[in-house]
Order: structure tokens, then C-alpha cells, then sequence
């Protein structure tokens, strides 16, 4: 095999038929540009991995995570009692922790959604309690109505596609957690929330890509910041 072959064969941006794109590399690593189109085949086969669980499964992730996320929040901000703790309405997919929601709330943890109220800046967040009447904001993502209030998260979750080892995300390919994270001062307590099954080797960091504080998957904490 000449040296030509095996670099085209090794470096498609693409998921080849019979293995996972994860590894793959970018064509080139240092090319935005490179990296985007790879980030954007990684996603498609992590989405597409995650809709094979079934019911039973996500159910039990879904109280394994809550578990884990409890334990944190005791152990790390005291039950968070008084602090606005972002969370978010589960999409495609993702593990659903609605019912954590509505426990913290009874336990006087301020709870707030993200919105996506401008394309490309960062997100808002407002508050939520089980009696929200939500209705669909961008991208037909339930949302708290434009009447509840405006609040800042002291602790956020950022549900992910992908997570590496060394704590950052690959989410949807907005760009709005990145760009959140960048803008609040101070920055609010990310916890990156995922399938266990999502881990990846690197998402071939760039600038703009900030790592998450904690990132929890079902078997528990598999990233803490250093
Ligand atoms: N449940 C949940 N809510 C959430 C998020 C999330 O990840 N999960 N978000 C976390 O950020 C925000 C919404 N994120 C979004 C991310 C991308 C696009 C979007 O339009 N994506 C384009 C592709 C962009 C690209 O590849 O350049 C699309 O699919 O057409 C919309 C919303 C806020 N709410
Ligand atoms: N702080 C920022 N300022 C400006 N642009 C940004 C910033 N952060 C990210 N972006 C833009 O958003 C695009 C998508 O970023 P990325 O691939 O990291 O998305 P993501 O983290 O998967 O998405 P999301 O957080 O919405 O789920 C990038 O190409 C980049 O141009």
C-alpha cells in the first residue's frame, strides 16, 4: 500500500462502513474547518448509537444519573439550596432528568432551563418550577414562557453527544454552551451530562472550547477538572 493510500484511508473525516468514526482523525487536526466536518460525523454516529437504548435502559441511567448528581450537589454546594441550578428539557434522546428537576425544586434549589433566545450568542436561562406552562422555543425545545423570570446559573448542566477524559463536550454544534461559558463572569459550575457510552479519545480542542468543570455519565464522575 502506497503511503498515499494509507493517509487518505486513515484520515477521512468521515465514519467508514465497517468502524467508528471516533478512530478517525480530522484530515487535519489544526484545520478548523477540517475538525468541523469531523465533529459533525462523530455527532451523527453518537446519536445514532444512543437511539438503540432501550426504555429500561434510559430509565435506569436516567436514576443512576440523578444519584450521582445529588451526591455532587451535597457534597459540593451544600444541597444547593438558594443557588439557580440550570438544567435542561431532554431532546433527542438524552437522559432525562426531569424528575430531579422537580425534587430540587421542593428542596428550594432555584431551577432554570436554557434558552436560545439570539442565534449565535449565548444562551438565557429562566426559571422553571412544575408549574411552568412551557412552549417551544428555537428548535422546538420546550421552554419556560417569555414571562419567567431571567436568572444566572451558579451551576449549570450541559448535556453532550460526545465527552473525553480530559473534560470537554461535544453538544449539538450551536457553539452555545462554548459561547455561555465564555461570556458569564463569574462562570457558572458546568457539569457535563452523557451516556457512559459516549466517551471519545479527543474532540480535537479548539479556541473557543472551554472544558467542563465535572462531566457524569451513568457509572458516575469520569472527569473532574484539575
Ligand atoms: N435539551 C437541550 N436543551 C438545550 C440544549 C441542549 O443541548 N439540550 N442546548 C445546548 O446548547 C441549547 C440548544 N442548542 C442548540 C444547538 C444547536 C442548534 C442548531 O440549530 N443546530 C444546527 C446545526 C449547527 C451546526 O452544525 O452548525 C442544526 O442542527 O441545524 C440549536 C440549538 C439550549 N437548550
Ligand atoms: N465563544 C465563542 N464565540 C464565538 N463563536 C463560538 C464560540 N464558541 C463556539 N463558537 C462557534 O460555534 C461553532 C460550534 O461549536 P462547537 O462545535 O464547539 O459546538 P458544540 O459545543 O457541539 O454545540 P452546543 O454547545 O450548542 O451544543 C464553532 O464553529 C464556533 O465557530
Amino acid at each position: 500500500m502506497s503511503d498515499k493510500f494509507e493517509s487518505f484511508a486513515c484520515n477521512s473525516g468521515f465514519s467508514s462502513p465497517g468502524g467508528p468514526a471516533a478512530k478517525n482523525t480530522p484530515t487535519d487536526p489544526k484545520n478548523p474547518e477540517h475538525v468541523a466536518l469531523w465533529r459533525k460525523a462523530e455527532r451523527k454516529r453518537l446519536r445514532a448509537e444512543r437511539q438503540d437504548l432501550s426504555v429500561a435502559q434510559r430509565t435506569e441511567i436516567g436514576s443512576a444519573l440523578a444519584g450521582h448528581l445529588k451526591q455532587i450537589l451535597n457534597d459540593r454546594f451544600d444541597g444547593a439550596k438558594g443557588m439557580v441550578f440550570s438544567a435542561y428539557w431532554p431532546i433527542k434522546g438524552e437522559p432525562d432528568l426531569r424528575p430531579l428537576m422537580a425534587e430540587l425544586h421542593e428542596a428550594g434549589v432555584t431551577v432554570a432551563l436554557p434558552l436560545v433566545e439570539t442565534k449565535a450568542a449565548p444562551l438565557t436561562f429562566r426559571l422553571w418550577t412544575p408549574e411552568t406552562r412551557m412552549v417551544r422555543g428555537d428548535w422546538n425545545i420546550p421552554v419556560p414562557p417569555p414571562d419567567a423570570p431571567v436568572v444566572t446559573p451558579d451551576i449549570t448542566l450541559a448535556p453532550l453527544i460526545g465527552w473525553t477524559t480530559d473534560g470537554f463536550r461535544l453538544g449539538y454544534g450551536g457553539g452555545y454552551f462554548d459561547r455561555t461559558l465564555a461570556a458569564l463572569d463569574p462562570k457558572p459550575f458546568a457539569i457535563g451530562i452523557g451516556f457512559e457510552t459516549a466517551h471519545i479519545a479527543t474532540i480535537h480542542p479548539q479556541p473557543h472550547d472551554i472544558p467542563l468543570d465535572l462531566i457524569l455519565t451513568e457509572t458516575g464522575l469520569r472527569s473532574v477538572e484539575r
